[in-house]
């Protein structure tokens, strides 16, 4: 969770109640009374991760026997899209050809969560996860493929519910080599 300084704390309660008298609710009401407090903790995790560019919580092992491929798929996770601050969500899977190391497998989902506590849009969170995994695990080969509903896209705007937004990156081996690349790409249109 990140920790705000008291003047940000201040600069988010003052905004969130003249949010509410903005849209013209009444801020002094019984039901939105601690309200700016409490979405200045809900701040502190959803924005946790604002500004960071390098993911450091991760361990690397050695390996003489590496596997052609590893898959992390299905990792959930919860953005702000950064033009309306309203959520973007889906999943995320990762898949990489290792090269003498392997990353701690839980770090993977930890780097999805860190990448995703921010003001993003979908394009820079795939990139972000990709870049990260590439200077941690320097792979043979690296794809990242996530999925997502945008808030922003079904409740406002077009209105569409249930759209699905897909972004992919594949780099190396998961680009050049066709049964990489179409075995993973199988595995995550499969789900
Ligand atoms: N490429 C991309 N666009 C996004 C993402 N999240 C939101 N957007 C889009 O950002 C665009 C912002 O367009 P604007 O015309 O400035 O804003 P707007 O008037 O609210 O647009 P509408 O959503 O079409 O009503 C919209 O088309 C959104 O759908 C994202 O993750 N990636
Ligand atoms: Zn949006």
């Amino acid at each position: 969770m990140k920790t705000f300084n008291n003047e940000q704390i201040l600069k988010l309660q003052t905004g969130v109640t003249d949010l509410l008298a903005a849209i013209g609710d009444d801020p002094d009401r019984s039901g939105v009374i601690e309200t700016p407090e409490r979405v200045v903790k809900a701040h502190a995790e959803i924005f946790a991760h604002t500004g960071e560019t390098q993911f450091s919580d991760y361990k690397l092992f050695d390996t003489t026997q590496d596997a052609d491929m590893v898959v992390v798929e299905g990792i959930p996770f919860y953005s702000m899209c950064e033009h309306h601050l309203l959520p973007f969500f889906g999943t995320v899977d990762v898949s990489y050809v290792p090269d003498g190391e392997i990353i701690g497998l839980s770090k993977v989902p930890r780097l999805v969560d860190w990448a995703s506590r921010r003001p993003s849009v979908q394009e820079n969170l795939t990139h972000l996860i990709a870049d990260e995994m590439q200077r941690i695990v320097h792979p043979k080969g690296l794809a990242v493929n996530v999925t997502a509903r945008h808030m922003c896209m079904e409740m406002r705007g077009i209105n569409q519910p249930g759209t699905q937004t897909n972004t992919s990156i594949y780099r190396d081996l998961l680009k050049t080599d066709t049964f990489l690349r179409d075995s993973f790409a199988r595995r995550v249109s499969q789900r």
